[in-house]
């Protein structure tokens, strides 16, 4: 009987929320009485096929060994300087236990549903292919920095979410060498977008946000306020 892939997840958790302006890093900040990371990895922790949650957190990090965790397959693992080195630092602490699959979600969207998490994974394991949450951009899109230089077609334009979902030993070197060739690499897909592997665009809630600035934090809370009342109906 063919035994079942593994799949292992990654949370990059090790950034400084500058844009957010707050006293402490944005993944910890309290909405509706948890932590941004708290509920992100409660979302998580739903995907019963994860074989392991690593969070991927600053070496000088004073917050996470607070945080109530009683899930087993939740550890700690050393993030680095760039959201890239982090998630690399997340794949070599899988290394001597390899999964099939990982699964790289950002600690800062919270809102992410389940049924999108398993639309990403019921697709990419079917079809043996890596994937991301996107939504298509419904806004039209200029160029320009001061002033609108150019409107730029939308049709073929979408906006990548988290989470993530690539073979793990593609991802890995995919990574390694895209890094190593100093290229741009601000999520999961571009690094297998460098090594020209496959990346299917699977649609995905546009209200998946990642937490980024101050005013995103007022309509996360009511999001996560009605995903929790519509979860105990
Ligand atoms: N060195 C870094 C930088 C970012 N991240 C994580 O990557 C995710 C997305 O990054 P972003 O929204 O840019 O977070 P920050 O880098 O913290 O934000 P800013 O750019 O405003 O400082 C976040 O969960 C963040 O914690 C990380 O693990 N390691
Ligand atoms: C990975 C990501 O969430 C995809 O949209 C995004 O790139 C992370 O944010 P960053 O500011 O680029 O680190």
């Amino acid at each position: 009987m063919e035994t079942k892939a593994t799949i292992a997840a990654i949370v990059p958790a090790a950034g400084v929320g500058s844009r957010m302006q707050h006293s402490v890093p944005k993944q910890y900040i309290s909405l509706s009485g948890k932590t941004i990371l708290q509920h992100t990895l409660t979302k998580l922790a739903q995907l019963h096929e994860l074989v392991a949650i690593h969070v991927a957190v600053s070496v000088d990090d004073q917050y996470f060994a607070d945080l109530p965790f009683i899930d087993k397959r939740i550890k700690r693992v050393d993030g680095g300087n760039e959201r890239a080195t982090s998630v690399l630092n997340g794949l070599l602490s899988l290394a001597d236990n390899p999964p099939k699959w990982v699964l790289v979600h950002d600690a800062a969207r919270p809102l992410v549903t389940i049924d999108d998490m398993n639309a990403l994974l019921s697709y990419c394991l079917t079809h043996g292919e890596g994937g991301i949450l996107a939504t298509q951009v419904k806004d039209t899109i200029k160029r320009g920095h001061t002033h609108s230089e150019q409107t730029i077609p939308r049709d073929a334009l979408w906006q990548a979410l988290t989470p993530q979902l690539f073979n793990y030993r593609e991802l890995l070197q995919s990574l390694q060498d895209a890094l190593a060739a100093n290229a741009v690499i601000t999520d999961e897909a571009s690094a297998m977008e460098w090594a020209n592997k496959p990346v299917k665009l699977v649609a995905g809630r546009s209200d998946n946000i990642k937490i980024t600035t101050p005013e995103d934090l007022d309509l996360a809370e009511f999001l996560l306020q009605q995903q929790e009342s519509e979860s105990n109906r």
